[in-house]
């Protein structure tokens, strides 16, 4: 999958159904000419990545899932691993959303290791990094984030972290109605790309949190970022239609 284009990816986190797979894809592929120019990901559960896999071939919308297994296979109930994910047409993962980090104790090691696991087998991850509002009330935005994607870095270097792209979502952000403002997306950004720059690492960013069809064109138009990773406002066919048009508009 290229990442020249901005991309908008939806995650449908715990939500969806075989009849919204339905309704869904046919809004979005019946409309393919408004987001023209951008690339578009949508993320159901796992029971529904099939149904959203044969409802989205030969369009121009990619599947991705939103979790993978840090183990390739073996007795591990309950996991989904890299591979099945990818016989199954998932061309990209989220991984390290903070919701998991939070509710499913996923740390560091975890992460890296979904990460290697993706990469394997060709699958692009994106990796959730973000401060919770006390670490933004104390000013360690910055150093939060740098932390969060360091330890990634270290765990699978840098050749290989050159391979992912890294969706910044400030945690006070996700399903508050309130985005960070363009001045922080724009500072905290600036500067993962210049840290990254310095290692001869060039990657995309995507910001994600409460990004709706109203703030897709702005936030997705900053200079420093790639496109957007949106929960909510991806649940509503024509909300997220909207959403991609507006910032395929700013592309
Ligand atoms: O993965 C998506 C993010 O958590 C953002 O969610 P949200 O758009 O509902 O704030």
């Amino acid at each position: 999958m290229g990442v020249k284009s901005k991309i908008v990816i939806g995650n449908w986190k715990m939500n969806g159904s075989a009849e919204l797979v339905e309704s869904f894809t046919r809004t979005m592929l019946d409309n393919q000419a408004a987001y023209a120019g951008i690339r578009v990901v949508l993320c159901p559960p796992f029971t529904l990545l099939q149904a959203m896999a044969d409802a989205l071939e030969g369009g121009p919308i990619l599947l991705g899932a939103q979790n993978v297994s840090e183990f390739e296979q073996g007795a591990h109930t309950g996991e989904i691993s890299a591979p099945m994910l990818a016989s199954m047409g998932t061309k990209m993962v989220i991984i390290g959303h903070s919701e998991r980090r939070a509710s499913r104790g996923e740390n560091d090691r975890i992460i890296a290791a979904k990460v290697k696991q993706a990469l394997s087998v060709g699958m692009l991850p994106v990796l959730c990094v973000g401060e919770t509002a006390e670490e933004k009330a104390r000013g360690d935005s910055g150093a939060v984030v740098w932390q969060q994607l360091s330890v990634v870095l270290h765990a699978i270097g840098s050749e290989l972290f050159g391979q992912l792209i890294v969706a910044y979502e400030p945690i006070w952000a996700i399903g508050s109605g309130s985005t960070a403002s363009t001045d922080d997306i724009l500072t905290i950004t600036t500067a993962i790309h210049a840290k990254l720059a310095q290692l001869g690492i060039q990657l995309p960013l995507l910001y994600g949190g409460s990004v709706n069809a109203g703030n897709a064109a702005q936030i997705s138009s900053l200079p420093t970022i790639s496109g957007l990773l949106v929960g909510g406002a991806s649940l509503q066919a024509g909300q997220f239609l909207l959403l991609c048009s507006n910032t395929a508009k700013g592309a």
